[in-house]
């Protein structure tokens, strides 16, 4: 067989004909598709009945079934694996639906995965209950982590903005609408600035508000200018920044409350204002106080985090905090404001402690992973929320020009919101790069 493989260079373009491992390595996605994908198939078809067997995944059937196996059949009385209802090939796996018999539950086979995948030779099983009584075996047929490429489908709509790439082939999502308000955490080079730009990229083509607070002088964020309806580059600017998206909840909750709603999303389109995401770059800049006189600004801004991120969701502001830690050594009301962000990621962290503050409240099981992410896999993340539910992703490497390019071709969907005005950021020209800018002329030109 490997006699007929392919030898392919390191964007995949086809250049010989060579041994198969190659190509498993340099292209997985197109060996997958031409060779994985029917192996791990005919492999899966060919052993189901005896791998979940001796992977203890069978049941005794039942009296009838029994009876007649023996009677009818004149059989022997074979155990009872869970039945195929669905077999489906992706790009990136093979995605099997089981209906379980009565004794099996969706933790039996997920505690058999590991099993599974060195029955079936592939990367990775995931186990993903669907309705009551059923479970989606996804199988990956290689590392999708390593190299990520978004599914073709994820776009952001509504106010859903796919991320990264979860370690089953299916795009990790944001959703504002189920998970208002999330915290992002990372030792520095984690990924986590480019977490944030696969955000913003997403974010900026929905018809929201994006509201920036980077007190590292704007380094970040300042490059997303053209999309951003307000900006905060220092602590005493986002001080008044929060109070400022603090009185907007007020009177919206007047609007709610003027209408007889209780969620924005209740009200008529024509009445209901925008929605608005406020990124905080880094949590610590707004915590930490240099002296005494910082203290009283410091007590406003937390005051007023806490405020947006206890009552904000019901009229559509939405908080989204990054940070290298997030602990009770920021201070008082830090744990308080983190219990209200329930969606986590955690990239690499520097310790043990780290990952239990992003994670040991909302899914303490996922600690160890986050303990383990490498160094030389930047951008890998565990995302949990509160649902318990965690797994592994990782963003798509975006560049800083192709996230402000995104965010300029969309300005045109900033919000009218005329209390943000006065903090919008003064958005400064693209520079042309050189080798664009035509020559000075050496001679003057003729007069005619
Ligand atoms: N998903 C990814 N795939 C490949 N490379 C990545 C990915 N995410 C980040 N990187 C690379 O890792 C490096 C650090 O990323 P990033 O700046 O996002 O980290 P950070 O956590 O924000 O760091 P810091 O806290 O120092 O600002 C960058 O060179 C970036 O290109």
């Amino acid at each position: 067989m490997s006699d007929l493989s392919l030898w392919l260079d390191g964007a995949g373009a086809l250049v010989g004909v060579g041994g198969l491992g190659v190509a498993k390595v340099r292209a997985p996605r197109l060996y997958w598709a031409t060779v994985g994908l029917p192996v791990t198939w005919g492999r899966f078809s060919l052993s189901y009945r005896a791998t979940m067997d001796v992977c203890g995944l069978t049941v005794q059937p039942s009296g009838l079934r029994a009876f007649m196996s023996r009677r009818i059949a004149r059989g022997e009385v074979q155990p009872v694996p869970p039945k195929i209802r669905r077999v489906r090939g992706t790009s990136t796996g093979l995605r099997v639906t089981l209906r379980l018999p009565a004794g099996l539950e969706p933790a039996d086979i997920a505690a058999a995965s590991e099993r599974l995948r060195h029955a079936w030779g592939v990367h990775a099983v995931h186990v993903i209950p669907s309705k009551p009584g059923h479970v989606e075996l996804r199988m990956t047929g290689y590392d999708v982590l390593r190299r990520v490429r978004m599914p073709k489908k994820a776009a952001p709509h509504d106010l859903v903005v796919p991320v990264a790439l979860r370690g089953d082939g299916t795009a990790y999502v944001r959703n504002y609408r189920e998970i208002p308000h999330a915290l992002t955490l990372g030792a520095n080079q984690s990924g986590k600035s480019m977490y944030q730009r696969n955000l913003i990229k997403g974010l900026a083509q929905l018809p929201l508000a994006l509201v920036g607070i980077d007190c590292k002088r704007g380094v970040e964020q300042s490059r997303y200018a053209a999309r951003l309806s307000a900006l905060a580059t220092n602590p005493d600017d986002a001080a008044s920044l929060i109070d400022v998206l603090v009185a907007e909840m007020e009177d919206r909750f007047d609007l709610l409350a003027k209408y007889g709603v209780s969620d924005l999303w209740e009200l008529p389109g024509h009445l209901r204002p925008a929605p608005v995401v406020v990124l905080v770059d880094e949590i610590a800049e707004l915590f930490l106080i240099s002296s005494k006189k910082d203290e009283d600004r410091r007590e406003r801004i937390v005051t007023g985090l806490i405020r947006l991120a206890q009552l904000s969701r019901a009229v559509g502001i939405y908080l989204e905090i990054c940070g290298q830690r997030f602990g009770s050594e920021l201070g008082k009301g830090a744990t308080m404001l983190r219990a209200q962000l329930t969606g986590r990621v955690v990239h690499r962290v520097n310790d043990k402690q780290t990952a239990e503050m992003g994670l040991s409240d909302v899914a303490p099981e996922s600690v160890p992973a986050a303990c383990t992410i490498p160094a030389d896999r930047p951008g890998l993340a565990v995302a949990a929320d509160a649902s318990g539910g965690w797994g592994r992703i990782r963003t798509p490497l975006t560049s800083v020009e192709e996230t402000a390019a995104v965010c300029r071709e969309f300005a045109h969907l900033i919000p009218d919101l005329p209390a943000l005005e006065p903090f919008r950021p003064v958005v400064r020209p693209v520079p042309v790069p050189a080798s664009s800018i035509p020559p000075m002329p050496t001679r003057a030109p003729a007069i005619p």
